[in-house]
């Protein structure tokens, strides 16, 4: 009989919970999301949270989610998921797993399939009547790209830090 601790995280409190610390970062008022891209043998390969590329200025690109199109995020921001699979250096994702706290949309879906990454976790499903989600998931489901929505054991984790 082994005295180890019966109360240690499981692979998907890991990996969630590090893909909503990654979204802690992201300055989005009202959507902050994160990603965190796992290889076959439970190793972190990346991750990433929603915002404007490299050079693009929080402080002079908009937050806003209604105007113009051009004074709208929209059209700016990079999401987490592209984020983390542009941020990864070092090859290959074939196989791998991401674990996302939104459920992708279609231009993620675009990267996550061509990528190689074959299962989706993901935390909300927060928009699944728009075109953007209902395109994601044919995609999704064309390519064998699996997704399951991330069963929450509501376990509170509380960092001091
Ligand atoms: N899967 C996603 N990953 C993301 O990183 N995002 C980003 C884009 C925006 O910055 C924000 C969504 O803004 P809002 O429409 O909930 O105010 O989250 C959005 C989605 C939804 O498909
Ligand atoms: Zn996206």
């Amino acid at each position: 009989m082994s005295g180890k601790r019966k109360d240690y995280i499981t692979w998907d409190e890991y990996f969630m919970a590090v893909a909503r610390l990654a979204g802690l970062r992201s300055k989005d008022p009202n959507s902050q999301v994160g990603s965190c891209i796992v290889s076959t043998d439970n190793k972190i390969l990346s991750m990433g949270y929603n915002g404007f590329p490299l050079g693009c200025s929080d402080d002079e690109y908009p937050w806003d989610r209604e105007g113009e199109p051009l004074d709208t995020k929209y059209v700016y921001v990079t999401h987490s998921e592209l984020n983390a699979i542009l941020n990864y250096r070092g090859g290959n994702l074939e196989g791998a797993k991401i674990y996302v706290s939104l459920f992708p949309c279609n231009e993620c879906a675009k990267a996550i399939i061509q990528s190689g990454i074959k299962e989706i976790i993901y935390g909300e499903d927060k928009y699944p009547d728009t075109p953007a989600v209902i395109a994601s998931k044919r995609m999704l489901d064309s390519a064998g790209v699996v997704y399951r929505k991330y069963d929450s054991s509501g376990r509170k984790i509380e960092l001091e830090i």
